[in-house]
């Protein structure tokens, strides 16, 4: 392994494909992407383009040795995605080297993701039939594997899955046969969220979910997260962060996929979109309704979460919500403080009045409302709250960083209220706070607020630009943190999805 502050290689053992879209082409980008450096060992050509594939060719297994000998040799492998491998002969070969450098490399192994590819998007086979069985023998040599539903039900010797309930029960029995973590994929199901989810012998570890896009151009979605997902966790060294953080950027990539225009068929997806952002012309649509949809899968992921259900059915343990108030309560005091800087900082009177305003109504209003609840008992800040704060403070020199890194808290909350005060009623046990974020008042003020970010983007150059993604990407997650920090989502509380962990910076912009 390389040491810890290096950029972490990425080694990804593929097919080729050179339409750009899938196999090594995409896993490249895709580390690229995701912030680590990109190596490629290739294990077969194929002729395709975004309609098909029409030819493969397989180099004799020895020669794919010979690329990773060539690589390990000289250089230190952080991770490796494994994709497309042809046949029972060549996944022997990888096998055995797999065994060989991991042995020799002991706990400091690099983690190893396997993405079964069986057929490609357009239907064409890209494994033998007999090498299935091989595929079983390598899963000894990995830690995460990452079949999409059919290639599920061929793993696992069974129907393919018709619903989420049923992909994950077979995710679980293949975690428990060979005794691998697997990311179960619902972009085959139907439905109005894309699911996936890591899964052991144990259940659900980690899940996340994003709206279902509407796009036909989705050539390279499992080659694109698998190798995303062996990046971060590289990076992080946490499999639920790396999760959340692929999920997140491929979730933007489709969102952004129909902005190429890459053949006639099943297309790629924008790998760099984010990248782009800060060195080409901005593109014509609304640049604050493009962030919104690209933290789709972070919105998705807080109306999941056993705090967000539980609050608005009522049945949340009231100590979670004083929990949460009492962090909430920490949070708001110094929200105040920050958005009184940005009234400092704001170039124009307007500007300046909005977050004084706006710093005073938080303060007035809201701490009332906490107030109210929890009477003077004020807790110590958590790691969440902690973090939070810090990511608020960091940008607290530069104005157009601090107005976007401090607009999730407006627009999540009102989007998150929304949801929330349909199931509020006069008995509802936690009425009062339901209302307060779903107000007319509230709606207004969120107004100004993306008002206000949308014209401080308008004026900024191109690095600012990306730099106030960046802060607005990180905030949002935050928000995510901050709702998941209560018992309700503790690991092992219960129901199943979970186990997120606090402060992270996303570092694709
Ligand atoms: N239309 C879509 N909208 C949003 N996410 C999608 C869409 N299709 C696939 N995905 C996501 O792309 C990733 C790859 O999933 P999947 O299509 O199931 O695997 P594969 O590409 O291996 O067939 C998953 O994270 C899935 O949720
Ligand atoms: C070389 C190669 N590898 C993998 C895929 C699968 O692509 P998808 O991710 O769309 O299933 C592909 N079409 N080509």
């Amino acid at each position: 392994m390389s040491t810890p502050n290096t950029v972490k290689n990425i080694l990804s053992i593929a097919g080729s494909d050179p339409s750009g879209g899938a196999g090594i082409q995409a896993d490249l980008k895709s580390i690229a992407a995701a912030g680590g450096y990109g190596m490629a060992a290739i294990s077969a050509l194929t002729a395709q383009n975004t309609r098909g594939v029409s030819a493969v060719h397989v180099p004799p297994a020895g020669f794919l040795l010979a690329q990773l000998r060539a690589v390990s040799e000289d250089i230190a492998i952080d991770a490796i995605k494994i994709g497309m491998l042809a046949n029972a002969a060549v996944i022997d070969e990888l096998g055995g080297w797999l065994a060989g450098i991991r042995t020799a490399a002991g706990s400091d192994a690099p983690a190893v993701v396997l993405d079964p590819v069986m057929v490609a998007t357009s239907g064409d086979s890209l494994l033998d039939a007999e090498a299935t069985n091989a595929l079983r023998r390598l899963f000894a040599h990995v830690d995460v594997i990452t079949p999409n539903i059919p290639e599920l039900a061929v793993l696992g010797r069974g129907p393919v899955a018709g619903n989420w309930e049923q992909a994950v029960a077979q995710a679980r029995s293949l975690a428990a046969e060979y005794q691998v973590l697997v990311l179960a994929k619902g972009g085959h199901l139907e439905g109005e969220t894309c699911r996936d989810a890591l899964i052991s012998p144990d259940g659900v570890l980690f899940e996340v979910a994003s709206p279902r896009l509407a796009t036909a151009n989705t050539h390279g979605t499992g080659c694109s997260l698998s190798s995303a997902l062996a990046t971060f966790y590289a990076r992080g060294g946490d499999w639920a962060q790396a999760l959340r953080q692929a999920k997140a950027w491929l979730s933007e990539a489709i969102a952004r996929a129909d902005e190429l225009a890459v053949g006639g068929g099943h297309g790629p997806v924008n790998h760099l979109a984010a990248l782009w952002d800060g060195v080409r012309p901005a593109p014509a649509r609304d640049p604050l309704a493009h962030w919104w949809e690209a933290i789709a899968g972070i919105r998705a992921g807080i109306d999941e979460l056993a705090f967000i259900r539980r609050l608005k059915d009522g049945s949340l343990a009231p100590a979670d919500f004083e929990d949460y108030l009492g962090q909430d309560a920490l949070y708001l005091r110094s929200y105040a403080r920050v958005m009184s800087r940005a009234s400092e900082l704001a170039p124009t009177t307007e500007e300046q009045r909005f977050w004084a305003g706006s710093a005073a109504s938080c303060l007035e209003e809201e701490m009332t409302l906490h107030r109210g609840r929890l009477a003077d008992q004020v807790p110590e800040p958590s790691n969440a709250t902690t973090a939070y704060l810090n990511h608020l403070r960091a940008g607290s020199d530069d104005y157009p960083v601090l107005a976007a890194a401090l607009l999730p808290c407006f627009w999540i909350y009102q989007d998150v209220g929304k949801r929330l005060a349909v199931a509020n009623h006069p008995a509802h046990p936690y009425a009062d706070w339901l209302a307060t974020y779903s107000s007319v008042q509230f709606d207004d003020v969120t107004a100004r607020a993306i008002e206000l970010v949308r014209g401080v983007h308008a004026r900024a150059d191109g690095s600012t630009r990306a730099a106030m993604w960046r802060a607005f990407e990180a905030s949002s997650v935050h928000e995510l943190d901050f709702f998941a920090q209560t018992a309700a989502d503790a690991p092992g509380a219960g129901d199943g999805v979970g186990s997120i962990t606090a402060g992270v910076a996303l570092p694709v912009g």
